[in-house]
């Protein structure tokens, strides 16, 4: 089912917010100056009398139009990280994700804002599994300026991996993707919304703070981890790798889907009263943003060719003799390269923004408590997890990793999504998507 609405963009919200909220401020600043120039400083009852005296004062008030006007059209010209205006939106609204009312929440909730900010859209509502993924590869994407998925992270992982099967991968990931969440994990909604400056939300809250973000429009880099697994598959992923625990709990609270988002909490507690480990071999080239330059391969290549895996050798070969390597039976191991893992899951609270270029990678071993794993997940919430000193449970930020399960059993996901459980390895690449958030200046990027 296709919607088509076109309506003209003139301005954004914030732009529209601005001139309302600070005309009259800035008007009256404006005539007590001109007062002041004019008539000296006979204020108070005098004004009155003054201001309606004399030629100056209709000459003032066109000035002090005028300056309104230039300040209006400056405050977006002075701007270099918004959106370009006359944005087109192509919406992908997946129906069926969380508790189903995706539809219902875009038409009450997201609409109205993008009509207030009078952004054109083409609202796409998904009928089965993989149709965003084939849009994205196969549609002209000249035709939008912004890919906005209305679902939890899946669809977003459809339109990343949909992006990179095409031909011109290279331009077509910077497209800039927002994210609208309205499914039960919604990760990188979470994530956005903390890099915007917006305090922890979720829900309907969590949906109006980031279609405000899409309306405000900055784009800023988005790292991808690109992922080769043994089977050879190459995978991109935008948020996460987990084995064990967290992507047991992702995978089996499916059945609690109805819940929404409480469906991880009974997850989490279901999974902890029959803990389960894993064997196998964790390996990874530590390093952060900085070491992540110098590692850098240079610009991705624009002719079609693919992209290179620079710090990775082939996963059927031992990994690089500088990298580190554990082998240990596991309760856990997750690599994140955003914020949040879910809406209520503030797990790397030391990313401040988008694009830092490295991975956050967790792991604790059977030697972990369960009390250990309560607090760790309780203080997960606040993101304090790190501030307490959990026995067994290691953190460190790493360029590239390697995952090597003894036996094929576990559950393994790929930004939530199930994948097969095989060695699997990745590395990531700075700032090769795009992504529509909010962020210091200094992180803008055209
Ligand atoms: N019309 C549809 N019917 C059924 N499945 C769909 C439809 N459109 C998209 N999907 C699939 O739904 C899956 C789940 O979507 P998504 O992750 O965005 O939402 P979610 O509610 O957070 O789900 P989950 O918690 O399972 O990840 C995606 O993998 C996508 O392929």
């Amino acid at each position: 089912m296709l919607y088509f609405v076109n309506i003209e963009h003139k301005d954004f919200i914030n732009g529209r917010k601005w001139w309302i909220d600070n005309q009259s401020t800035s008007n009256s600043v404006f005539l007590w100056l001109l007062i002041l120039f004019n008539r000296g400083i006979q204020l108070g009852p005098v004004l009155g009398k003054e201001i309606h005296s004399g030629n100056n004062v209709y000459i003032g008030f066109l000035f002090v139009y005028f300056c309104n006007s230039l300040y209006f059209v400056l405050s977006f010209t002075g701007q270099p990280c918004l959106v370009p205006s006359a944005v087109h939106v192509l919406v992908l609204l997946n129906p069926c994700c969380g508790t189903g009312k995706a539809l219902t929440l875009f038409e009450n909730h997201v609409m109205p804002m993008l009509t207030e900010a009078n952004a054109r859209f083409t609202l796409l509502v998904t009928e089965r599994p993989n149709q965003a993924y084939e849009v994205v590869r196969d549609q002209d994407l000249s035709n939008w300026d912004v890919i906005a998925v209305m679902s939890g992270d899946g669809l977003i992982y459809e339109v990343i991996n949909g992006l990179m099967a095409r031909q011109d991968w290279a331009d077509a990931i910077k497209k800039p993707i927002s994210a609208l969440p309205s499914g039960s994990g919604n990760a990188l909604a979470a994530s956005i919304n903390y890099y915007s400056g917006h305090e922890q939300v979720t829900g309907k809250k969590l949906l109006t703070n980031c279609a405000f973000i899409l309306c405000k429009g900055q784009l800023l880099p988005l790292d991808i981890v690109s992922l080769t697994t043994l089977p050879g598959k190459r995978i991109f992923s935008f948020l996460s790798v987990a084995w064990g625990l967290i992507s047991d709990v992702d995978i089996e609270s499916e059945k609690y889907r109805f819940m929404g988002y409480a469906r991880f909490s009974i997850g989490t507690f279901v999974r902890l009263t029959a803990l389960r480990t894993y064997s196998g071999r964790l390996s990874f080239l530590p390093g952060s943003s900085s070491t992540a330059e110098m590692e850098s391969g240079g610009s991705p290549p624009t002719d079609g060719t693919l992209l290179e895996d620079h710090l990775l050798v082939p996963l059927d070969q031992p990994v690089p003799s500088h990298w580190h390597t554990v082998e240990d039976q596991f309760v856990l191991v997750l690599a994140l390269y955003q914020s949040h893992l879910g809406a209520e899951h503030f797990a790397a609270p030391m990313f401040k923004g988008p694009g830092e270029g490295h991975i956050h990678l967790y792991y604790a071993t059977s030697r972990i408590s369960r009390t250990s794993l309560v607090k760790l997940f309780m203080a997960m919430e606040k993101g304090t997890h790190l501030d307490h000193d959990i026995p067994h449970l290691t953190h460190l930020p790493v360029l590239a990793f390697r995952i090597e399960p003894h036996e094929s059993t576990g559950i393994m996901t790929v930004d939530g999504e199930e994948i097969q459980c095989s060695p699997i390895q990745g590395q990531i690449h700075r700032g090769l998507g795009r992504v529509i958030s909010i962020a210091p200046k200094s992180q803008c990027k055209q």
